[in-house]
């Protein structure tokens, strides 16, 4: 293998055991205490949480790692591959632009059941190497090749493949374990693959295989809602990649925030389902300790962007050795490669010293992996026992033999063996489109129902709106007087029900977009279904709660009695929220922040209202700003419900004279609120609502659009 550039050849088994380690021991090198540190047995976390049964698909410690000499017919191929990454990204120095190299040439491949520690101190560029290889890299310039399976990544194919564990773990808080992974489930595996049977099995068994039976009940939780423990958490994000059995678990920081006994116990599971299950594992995290280290197969040790080293932990405290830095007696060698590749800042000289010391590091790794092969795993010290069937260029090899399951997978009557697409080129099935609504749909339902905040605004906002404006406005009567306060009802309703839609839905909108755009990059489910399900749930909501307040307050006030008037005003005031609905969300696409769509959505509803017909008379406004007043939907409506309730009042003037209008329709002429009939209202304001809508979804695609580089 070539660690300099190139595409690593097909690798024979026997060549890489004349590995840097075995050329240096066998140069008479003492590998010193701390080597045996790290390959003596490690002691079993304590699980204690629930026992652990012998068929619960979790694996001890103990359990005895894959060894590369055990490999069938020594033709091993990588499932991923890279090969001189590159990445730069443009900065501003000193008014200037120029370019920033964050990784220079980095090259490397995991296995089928190999799991690989990304490490290196802080700003060594893990993350950014990280998403490069998930394909989840945006913005800059990415160079070299990454191969999946020895072909060119299809990206619909390749997020499918591959799960990617965010170091935010982006669920909903409101959701119960069990729930969060059945319902990635639902989306992910189709029914013509996978009976509702097996889907409840998958779901079980992955809960088993990362020890969340026992919380299955128990809701995710945040910040503001107890829920379960991080590290539980953190188990269920990676449960909800595991359950569509993907051939590669990408993890950044899965340790991250956690105790060191919940983070062990990650790190432990992770390698244990790497094994049992026949996937390939890479992850970044920061300072493991020596029981989490003797989890990596390899490790892949970066500083500066450089690759300073890849290989097993053993061999890198021999490469280390050889070099000048021997690992202090029982220091961690986590430490040792993290404190060895940080640059010194607490003097110039230090900070030089360092610099050159990283660069040396690099440099020397470079020529020695163009000389020899590193090894790719440590030597077999726990024997041959464990039997881990691989795909062999396509082909699922294991105890069934060539092309049998051979226990790639962990539950054989779920059949997770490896498909016939596997050389990249036909995506998995996605759920059906009607199938797919439905569960988001279902999802959206829960989650919005289980949401106190949201609950308690929407159903203080009903309450609060009924009350003030029904007794505001209590019993108008036929006076005269009632002109002024029929058109402020109207106005008041109309300023109510825009910015009571915008800020509640817009507030709930943007936790699930976050969601959705972490679920898009895995190719969860299509756009048109993820839009549509939140009208179905978001609607009926902002409707109904409105509907309250809204006929409640026509009968306080005692508008016209008509039936037909009531369902005509209902009707206009119900386009009045489907429109702010859908400008709810156009915000909400569009503008990335919570904060700053916040104030575009009310600086627009407050535009509607101004241009609405009540604060300004519709009939003098200056010509260069009198088309604001038709692409506001609040006009529209407004004056469709003045018309309706003006139309054919009767009006009592007063017998002491003065200006008097006895006619409702000269009211609606006066405040020049007759431009259309209340049909044409309804029919603009439909319109609209649906032109909106369109205008929505389509600036949501766009948004949302991942612009992954993939190469
Ligand atoms: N888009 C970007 N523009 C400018 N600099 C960037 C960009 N992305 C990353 N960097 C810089 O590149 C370096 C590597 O970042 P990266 O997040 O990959 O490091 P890391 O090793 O994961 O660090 P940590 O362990 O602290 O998370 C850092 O110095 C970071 O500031």
């Amino acid at each position: 293998m070539n660690y300099g550039g190139g595409v690593p050849p097909a690798v024979s088994v026997p060549q890489r055991a004349d590995s840097i380690a075995s050329s240096s021991a066998s140069s008479g090198r003492p590998y010193g205490s701390t080597r045996d540190f790290i390959e003596q047995p490690v002691s079993p976390t304590d699980f204690s949480e629930q026992p652990v049964s012998p068929t619960d698909g979790y694996q001890s410690t103990k359990v005895p790692p894959r060894t590369l000499d055990s490999l069938v017919g020594g033709s091993l191929a990588p499932l991923l591959t890279w090969d001189d990454i590159t990445y730069g990204v443009k900065v501003k120095d000193k008014e200037q632009s120029r370019m920033r190299t964050l990784l220079h040439g980095i090259s490397g491949e995991v296995y089928p059941g190999e799991v690989i520690g990304l490490l290196g101190p802080s700003g060594a560029g893990k993350t950014t190497l990280l998403n490069i290889l998930a394909g989840r890299i945006e913005g800059g310039v990415v160079g070299g090749r990454v191969r999946f399976r020895g072909h060119k990544r299809v990206p619909g194919v390749f997020k499918r493949r591959v799960a990617y564990v965010e170091q935010e773990d982006m669920m909903f808080p409101m959701l119960t374990v069990e729930e969060t992974i059945m319902f990635a489930a639902k989306l992910r595996l189709t029914d013509r693959e996978y009976t509702q049977l097996q889907k409840v099995e998958r779901v079980a068994s992955v809960m088993q295989q990362l020890r969340l039976s026992h919380v299955k009940g128990s809701k995710i939780g945040d910040a503001l809602s107890r829920g379960v423990s991080g590290g539980e958490r953190k188990r269920v994000s990676i449960g909800v990649g595991l359950v569509t059995d993907p051939d590669m678990i990408v993890l950044d920081e899965p340790t991250s925030g956690l105790d060191s006994n919940s983070a062990e116990m990650v790190v432990e599971l992770v390698r244990d389902i790497t094994r049992t299950r026949g996937i390939a594992s890479i992850m970044t995290v920061h300072q493991p300790n020596s029981n989490m280290l003797a989890c990596f197969d390899r490790v892949l040790l970066l500083s500066q962007g450089h690759l300073v080293f890849f290989g097993p932990v053993a061999a890198a405290l021999d490469y280390f050795e050889s070099k000048g830095f021997p690992c202090p007696m029982r220091q961690n060698p986590a430490d040792f490669f993290i404190d060895t590749m940080s640059l010194n800042n607490r003097s110039p000289q230090d900070l030089e010293a360092s610099r050159r010391r990283i660069e040396a590091l690099a440099q020397s790794f470079s020529e020695a992996s163009k000389a020899q092969p590193v090894p790719i795993h440590p030597a077999p010290s726990y024997g041959g026992l464990y039997e881990l069937p691989l795909a062999s260029q396509g082909t699922a090899v294991g105890p069934g033999g060539p092309g049998g399951n051979g226990g790639l997978r962990m539950n054989e009557s779920l059949s997770w063996g490896v498909s016939e697409s596997d050389d990249g080129a036909a995506p998995p099935e996605r759920a059906a489109w009607l199938l797919e609504l439905r569960t988001l749909a279902q999802r959206d339902a829960i989650t919005t129902l289980r949401h106190f905040t949201f609950l308690s605004a929407v159903g203080l906002n009903t309450v609060s709106v009924f009350l003030l404006l029904g007794l505001l406005f209590y019993q108008l009567g036929n006076e005269v007087e009632s002109i002024q306060n029929r058109i402020g009802l109207f106005f008041a309703l109309t300023l109510n029900s825009t910015y009571g839609v915008m800020s509640h839905y817009l507030y709930i909108y943007y936790k699930a977009k976050d969601i959705m755009m972490s679920e898009r990059g895995s190719g969860s489910y299509r756009m048109t279904t993820f839009y549509l399900a939140k009208l179905a749930v978001y609607l009926p909501f902002a409707v109904l709660s409105s509907w309250v307040y809204f006929v409640g307050i026509y009968f306080m006030a005692g508008l016209q009695p008509v039936a037909t008037k009531v369902f005509s005003s209902l009707a206009l005031f119900t386009v009045l929220l489907v429109v702010t609905l859908a400008v709810t969300l156009m915000v909400g696409s569009f503008i990335s922040t919570y904060d700053l769509a916040s104030v575009v959505a009310a600086l627009t509803v407050t535009t509607w209202v101004i241009f609405g017909g009540h604060l300004a008379n519709a009939g003098e406004l200056l010509p260069v700003i009198k088309w604001m007043q038709y692409i506001s939907p609040a006009f529209y409506v407004y004056e469709g419900m003045v018309r309706t309730e003006f139309t054919g009042l009767e009006l009592h003037c007063k017998a002491n004279g003065g200006m008097c209008m006895a006619r409702g329709d000269d009211v609606v002429k006066l405040y020049k609120l007759d431009q259309f009939t209340v049909g044409q209202c309804a029919i603009i304001g439909t319109c609209m609502a649906v032109g909106y809508n369109i205008l929505a979804y389509l600036s949501l695609r766009w948004k949302a659009k991942p612009k992954y580089i993939w190469i």
